[in-house]
């Protein structure tokens, strides 16, 4: 991979990603001896600018961060590294230098579930809720949806709050699951509404 280490005293910035949960977890900087011991180890190792050397993330905390891939930006300066982590990010505590991402937005979970309920459909682990959904096959994932949307609407117009999300969320869950009998993704579904959020789309 070229990398213009060139820019700013030899150091490029390196953008620290889940790769689940797609969170963006911290900011380091790397050169290129950081770079290539990274690539080395398959472990990020930054360098770091207050005191002046190499620094794997993890060598005290045991906290690595195992490289999944590694991706350079448009112009070659600025590096997107997704990773699984082995436990919390931040020397804090935290689950990634900004605080609890998915807490802050649990719209981020979404994805995360998605690749677990994909990968339960690659493995069909036994005693999965979710791969007796695979197992019953097409017509009872879609059955399943449709009661979980009845029981909601139920909810809505008989129920609670705290009901209403409870069934919203049964529902959501066997959408995600049917969506992945089909090789599709929640991202999908997202990305076609946000395509409609668009003032002439309504007039297609
Ligand atoms: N979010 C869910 C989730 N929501 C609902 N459900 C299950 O969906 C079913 C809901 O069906 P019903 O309310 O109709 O209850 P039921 O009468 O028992 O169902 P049926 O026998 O009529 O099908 C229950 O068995 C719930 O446990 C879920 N099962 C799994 N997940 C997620 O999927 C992950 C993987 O689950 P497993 O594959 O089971 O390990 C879990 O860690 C969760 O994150």
């Amino acid at each position: 991979m070229e990398i213009d280490f060139g820019k700013m005293n030899g150091l490029v910035p390196a953008i620290i990603q889940d790769a689940s949960t797609k969170n963006v977890l911290m900011l380091g900087f790397m050169n290129k001896e950081a770079y290539d011991k990274t690539v080395e180890t398959k472990k990020v190792t930054f360098y770091s600018r207050s005191r002046n050397c190499l620094w794997t993330k993890g060598e005290t905390s045991g906290n690595f961060l195992n490289i999944v891939s590694i991706e350079n930006d448009c112009d070659n300066d600025t590096l997107l590294i997704k990773v699984n982590p082995e436990g919390p990010v931040c020397h804090k505590g935290t689950d990634t230098c900004w605080g609890e991402s998915n807490e802050k937005n649990p719209l981020l979970f979404l994805t995360f579930l998605q690749d677990f309920i994909n990968k339960r459909h690659e493995e069909m682990p036994e005693g999965s809720y979710t791969t007796s959904l695979f197992k019953d096959g097409l017509n009872r994932m879609a059955q399943k949806v449709g009661e979980e949307a009845l029981e909601a609407v139920i909810e809505a117009v008989n129920g609670t709050d705290e009901r209403l999300v409870y069934e919203a969320s049964d529902m959501l869950y066997h959408l995600i699951v049917l969506l992945a009998s089909k090789g599709l993704r929640i991202e999908d579904v997202a990305a076609e509404l946000q395509k409609r959020h668009d003032p002439n789309w309504h007039k297609h």
